[in-house]
C-alpha cells in the first residue's frame, strides 16, 4: 500500500481545470518530485492529498485512506504539509512556531521535537528569534523545522528551496531524503530541474494539469519532455556531481524556433 496516491483525481478552481486525471503515488521510503511550468498544478496535487482542495472526480489517498473521510485530527497526525505560502501570522519566536508542528505532544516534548527539528535544519540559532523579524529563507527553515517536527509519515512540501542559497538548498534536500531514507513518503515540489534530477527517486512531470511522465529522473525529464512541457531544447550533461540540464530558450516556444537565450536551469 502506497503512503500517498493522487488516483485519477479532478479538480476546479475557479471554474477551471486544474487537476485533469492525476494519477499518481509515493511509497514510504521514496522522495519524489512534482515538476512542472508555472500553473501546471503542482500546488494543487499537494494541496489534494493535504485535503485541502476537494476534488471533483477520483480519490487521493493517505495511507489507503480516503482523505476526504478523515478527520482534520487523522490528516494532521498522517501529514506534514509545508506550504509554498510564507506567512506567519504572528511574531512568536522560531521554537515555537515549529513547535507547533508538534499538537500532539505536551509541552516539553513539543520544545523538543521542535528544537530537534531547527537542529535538522541547521536553524537552532534563530530558536529564540520572533520570526517576523527574519529573512525570508531563515523562515522558510523555521517552517521547515515545523513540517519536520511532526514526524507523519508522509511530508508534503511545496517548493521547500524556493528564497533559499545554493548551500541551503541542498542542505534541506539532503534533509528530506534522510527522511525518505528513514522510511517516510516524501513529496516536493521544484523548480530546479538538476536538483530534482540529484536528489529525487522519481521525478512526475505534470503540464496543464495532467501528468505528462513518471519515472527515474532522466527517464521522466528526457529532451522531448523538456520541448513539449517548457518549450526549451535541453540537453543533460553528465558530470562528476551527477547531471545537469542545459537548456536554450527559443522565442516560439516550440524548442525549434529563434534561439533567445541560453542558461543552466
Ligand atoms: N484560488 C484560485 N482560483 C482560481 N484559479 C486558481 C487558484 N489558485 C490557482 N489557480 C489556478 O490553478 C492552476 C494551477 O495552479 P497551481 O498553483 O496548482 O500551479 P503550480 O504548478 O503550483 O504553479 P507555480 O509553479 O506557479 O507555483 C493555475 O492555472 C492557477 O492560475
Amino acid at each position: 500500500m502506497s503512503a500517498l496516491q493522487l488516483i485519477n483525481a479532478s479538480a476546479r478552481l475557479g471554474g477551471r481545470v486544474v487537476l485533469d486525471g492525476v494519477s499518481f503515488e509515493v511509497d514510504a521510503g521514496e522522495l519524489v518530485a512534482v515538476v512542472g511550468p508555472n500553473g501546471a498544478g503542482k500546488s494543487s496535487a499537494i494541496r489534494a492529498l493535504a485535503g485541502l482542495l476537494p476534488l471533483s472526480a477520483g480519490e487521493a489517498r493517505l495511507g489507503g485512506d480516503s482523505v476526504s473521510r478523515l478527520t482534520d485530527r487523522q490528516r494532521a497526525e498522517r501529514v506534514a504539509y509545508l506550504p509554498q505560502e510564507r506567512r506567519i501570522a504572528w511574531n512568536l519566536p522560531a521554537l515555537e512556531v515549529a513547535a507547533l508542528g508538534a499538537p500532539f505532544l505536551s509541552g516539553a516534548d513539543a520544545s523538543a521535537a521542535a528544537l530537534k527539528a531547527l537542529v535538522e535544519v541547521e536553524a537552532d540559532h534563530l530558536a529564540h528569534r520572533g520570526v517576523a523579524e527574519m529573512s525570508g529563507g531563515e523562515r522558510a527553515r523555521v517552517l521547515l523545522a515545523r513540517a519536520l517536527a511532526t514526524g507523519a509519515q508522509t511530508i508534503l512540501a511545496d517548493e521547500p528551496i524556493a528564497g533559499l542559497d545554493p548551500d541551503a538548498q541542498l542542505m534541506v534536500l539532503e534533509r528530506l531524503h534522510d527522511r525518505a531514507r528513514s522510511g517516510q513518503a516524501v513529496l516536493v515540489t521544484l523548480h530546479d530541474l538538476t536538483l530534482a534530477a540529484r536528489h529525487a527517486d522519481r521525478v512526475v512531470v505534470l503540464a496543464e494539469g495532467r501528468v505528462v511522465a513518471d519515472a527515474a529522473p532522466m527517464q521522466a525529464m528526457t529532451p522531448d519532455v523538456m520541448t513539449r512541457v517548457f518549450g526549451l531544447t535541453a540537453r543533460w550533461i553528465e558530470t562528476s556531481d551527477g547531471p545537469l540540464l542545459s537548456g536554450v530558450r527559443y522565442s516560439d516556444g516550440s524548442g525549434s524556433g529563434v534561439r533567445v537565450e541560453s542558461s543552466e536551469l
